[in-house]
């Protein structure tokens, strides 16, 4: 079964899977956005500070497609100190399209402690036609209390980091998101696999992966849309793209989310313990070096 659009709390809809460029050199930026739309991508994840905007947009423009049929997500970052009206109408002029489907704010702390004026901002560009949807990114449960204590226009999604290794302590947060219809978008739930290889999540990863003859990093994806978040990924390679488009017709037991999600708890201690493990390491690196020096002098 393809990926179904979620439905938002303003009654759009939005794809299920959206290709980020976070950290894509301006260089090969409008390649690797265009292989994506190519491939089948519809939606695309970018923000100001990403410093792209311009080669994502020459991207959308070369794929020839209305742009209806396109999804595009940019951020206000607070680059320069530029209010989020200022900004916004750069990214529309960047990215060369005449209304941007979601406007985040991109983290809490961007606001310099005032939520409420910020997202009073946002509301403004959304009511002045500039976005059709506003959300925001990296909120806590208590940023989010702030923000709705005043909000006319509730936020579409939250988009955070999401996967296993953090999944313990986000469960409360998504918990909180889907009382108050708010659709969570998670990002860097390949982890695992990009910075934390070897760690407890692998075995069940790979274990599923087997069984269900796919990639691991389709299970990590599998695992995010199990929790009904927004996917956003990324990747330069076609065969990956490939792979998680068909994420969509992957479909996980209870057991697996349940294995994933209880390696994932063992993991945050692991990870805790192997940080204070290279720490002590550190200090018995040290006192070594001064004894020797010590030593050394006698
Ligand atoms: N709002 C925010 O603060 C925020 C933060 C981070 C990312 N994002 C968004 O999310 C997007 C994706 O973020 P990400 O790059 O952290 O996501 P990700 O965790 O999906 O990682 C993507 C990377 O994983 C690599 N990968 C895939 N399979 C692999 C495997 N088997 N082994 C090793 N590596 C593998 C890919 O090549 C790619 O470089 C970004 O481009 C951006 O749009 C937003
Ligand atoms: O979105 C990717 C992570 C990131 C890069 N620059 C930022 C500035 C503010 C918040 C998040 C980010």
């Amino acid at each position: 079964m393809p990926f179904k659009d979620f439905l938002l709390n303003d009654g759009r809809k939005i794809p299920a899977i959206g290709f980020g460029s976070w950290k894509i050199p301006k260089d090969v930026a409008t390649g690797q956005v265009g292989q994506a739309i190519d491939l089948g991508f519809d939606h695309l994840d970018t923000a100001q500070v990403y410093r792209n905007e311009e080669e994502v947009g020459q991207a959308i423009k070369e794929s020839g497609l209305a742009r209806k049929d396109l999804w595009i997500t940019t951020k206000w970052s607070g680059v320069d100190d530029k209010d989020p009206l200022t900004s916004v109408k750069e990214s529309l002029e960047k990215l060369g399209i005449d209304y941007i489907d979601l406007y985040l704010i991109h983290h809490p702390r961007l606001t310099k402690g005032d939520i409420p004026g910020t997202w009073k901002k946002m509301e403004e560009l959304h009511k002045a036609g500039y976005v059709k949807s506003i959300g925001v990114s990296n909120f806590s449960k208590e940023d989010l209390q702030e923000l709705l204590a005043s909000a006319t226009i509730k936020p579409v999604v939250n988009q955070i980091l999401l996967h296993p290794y953090v999944i313990k302590s986000t469960t409360p947060l998504l918990k909180y998101l889907k009382e108050q219809h708010i659709v969570p978008e998670g990002y860097s739930t390949l982890i695992p696999l990009t910075s934390k290889p070897g760690g407890p999540v692998d075995k069940p990863v790979n274990k599923i992966a087997k069984r269900l003859n796919v990639k691991p990093e389709q299970v990590l994806l599998a695992w995010s849309h199990a929790k009904e978040a927004v996917i956003v990924t990324t990747s330069s390679r076609k065969e990956r793209l490939e792979g998680y488009l068909d994420v969509g017709d992957i479909t996980l037991t209870k057991e697996d989310v349940k294995a994933i999600d209880d390696a994932g708890a063992k993991g945050e201690l692991w990870d805790e313990r192997k940080q204070k493990w290279s720490v002590a390491a550190k200090y018995l690196a040290a006192a070594g070096l001064i004894g020797y020096l010590v030593y050394s002098k006698l």
